[in-house]
């Protein structure tokens, strides 16, 4: 069923926005809300609106409301609309979304449109799970290069990809072109290989090295720690039972 709202915004005003970009060159046409600032929880939600606008594209879903769309995100639809509202979309009532547009829409938005090309640092347990991963190639990121420092290791393939020496970073990021990069090397190296990668002009580093890392303001680092994710959950876990012990204790009396 369609509810009352939204449609797309102005196509031609989110081209003009895109023609001012001066990201690498986009591999669609489109960029709706790209450079826009999107506060970080929205940008999570926008991931989970891509998903699920990639599972109706599947379907052959060609039009969408904001409640079917909520509900497929495991979202509000106010919370939807607000966060389609940074990329320009507020909608026209009684259509619902045009899905293949606002999919771009998103895409251009998280620079998914662009052509990222990740180089993975250490080719341990996660670094060879990572460039494996088949998933990483349909969401817009192509891993085109694997190093390690460990002789035992270099030279081996990986998947499509034979692990480089690290010695050879800096010449491989450029014949790769590489501008996105992974790290996965113990903590006590992670520092001076992010510093060569940041020499290397590569701005984007995600890292899951345990370890904070120090690079110039305009280097973008995400850090992953499952184990930090782990305690949030733990903690959770204990004030929901904690709730449902003082709820059956209060029934209780
Ligand atoms: N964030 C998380 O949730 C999470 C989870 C698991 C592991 N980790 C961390 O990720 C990192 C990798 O974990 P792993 O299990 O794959 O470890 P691993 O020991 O299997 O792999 C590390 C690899 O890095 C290589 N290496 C060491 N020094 C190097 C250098 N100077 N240059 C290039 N490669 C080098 C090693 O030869 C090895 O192959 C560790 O720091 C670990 O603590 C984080």
């Amino acid at each position: 069923m369609m509810a009352p709202e939204e449609v797309r915004s102005d196509r031609a005003a989110l081209e003009r926005e895109t023609a001012n970009s001066d990201q690498p060159a986009p591999t669609t046409p489109a960029g709706a809300g790209a450079g826009r600032h999107i506060p970080p929880a929205s940008l999570a939600r926008l991931t989970i609106y891509l998903r699920a606008l990639s599972a109706m594209l599947a379907d052959g879903i060609e039009r969408v409301s904001s409640e079917e769309l909520a509900e497929a995100a495991g979202v509000n639809s106010p919370k939807l609309r607000k966060d389609l509202s940074y990329l320009g979309s507020y909608g026209t009532r009684g259509v619902g979304y045009d899905v293949p547009y606002l999919s771009g829409q998103i895409s251009a938005a998280l620079g998914l449109t662009l052509n990222w090309r990740v180089a993975i640092v250490g080719a341990g347990n996660l670094g060879r799970a990572l460039a494996g991963y088949p998933g990483f190639g349909s969401r817009g990121f192509e891993v085109v290069a694997l190093f390690d420092a460990d002789p035992m290791v270099i030279g081996q393939e990986v998947g499509w990809l034979r692990i480089s020496p690290v010695d050879s970073l800096e010449a491989v990021l450029a014949k790769t072109g590489a501008n996105m990069a992974v790290l996965s090397v113990p903590a006590e190296v992670a520092q001076d290989l992010c510093d060569r990668l940041v020499e290397s002009g590569i701005t984007s580093i995600l890292s899951f090295a345990p370890v904070v890392l120090q690079a110039p303001e305009h280097v973008q680092i995400r850090k992953v720690d499952m184990a930090t994710e782990l305690q949030i959950l733990a903690y959770h876990a204990q004030r929901s039972q904690v709730s449902q012990i003082a709820a059956r204790a209060r029934l209780a009396r």
